[in-house]
């Protein structure tokens, strides 16, 4: 097992996760930096969304520690874990995962309402975001009656909205045509690096992957940091 490198904001060691008789993860280590937009790849089946999800304290692996900054989220109680997901971490999954009967600035308002701020002031915040994600004009609607994209950018916008420390995406733009895919992920990080915040961005995509610094690849539950990363 390799030590975490310092200065990572979030880092995991050793992960293994199996479901009944399947291995998914196989002693997974994995960090990302502080503003770091790190592309996991690899083949269907290998654990890249396994991984994620361990990381993001949505699963707990059966061996294995995931530290974000000085804590490590095995100690944190469930509540505290599902506060460092509010706060600090942002969501953004394949099929937008819009609350459908909410309109869509509300959708992009509820994770700060969920936090305590006044719905004047969370709509407010939201309407900068959705004005940033090239979506303003769907405000009023509800995620039903907005294309794929515009849908996307709505979910880009809510992960966005609470200036997560992590965002973690995991095939943002597998549901999009190229061109709206291209300019989600334009959009996603470019708010990324405005913020400083980290991204692990699951692809198998190459051409979703060259948005990163830095590529991952996952196979048979392992991690390898790619030769000739960019950054
Ligand atoms: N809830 C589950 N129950 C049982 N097996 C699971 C579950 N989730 C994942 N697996 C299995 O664990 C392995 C890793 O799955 P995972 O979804 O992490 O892979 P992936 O690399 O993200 O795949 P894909 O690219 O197809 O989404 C696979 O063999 C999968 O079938």
């Amino acid at each position: 097992m390799t030590p975490a490198p310092s200065g990572s904001l979030l880092a995991a060691t050793g992960l293994r996760k199996a479901y009944g008789p399947t291995t998914a993860l196989d002693g997974a280590d994995f960090s990302v930096h502080p503003g770091e937009i790190v592309a996991v790849m690899g083949p269907s089946g290998s654990g890249k969304s396994t991984l994620l999800h361990c990381l993001a304290g949505i699963i707990r692996p059966d061996a294995g520690s995931v530290r974000y900054g000085a804590r490590k989220l095995s100690e944190l109680s469930d509540a505290e874990r599902s506060a460092l997901r509010r706060g600090e971490f942002g969501f953004v999954f394949q099929f937008g995962q819009l609350v459908p009967e909410l309109t869509c600035v509300e959708n992009v308002a509820l994770p700060l309402r969920l936090g305590g701020v006044r719905r004047k002031e969370a709509e407010q915040q939201a309407m900068r975001w959705l004005e940033r994600l090239e979506v303003a004009g769907v405000r009023g609607k509800r995620p039903g009656e907005v294309s794929g994209g515009q849908g996307q950018r709505v979910a880009v916008a809510r992960a966005l909205v609470t200036t997560p420390r992590v965002i973690f995406a995991d095939e943002p733009t597998g549901a999009l045509d190229s061109l709206n895919g291209e300019r989600v992920m334009e959009l996603l990080t470019e708010a990324a690096r405005d913020t400083r915040a980290a991204v692990v961005l699951v692809t198998h995509e190459a051409r979703v992957a060259a948005y990163s610094d830095r590529e991952v690849v996952v196979r048979d539950g392992r991690a390898r940091d790619m030769a000739g990363a960019r950054l």
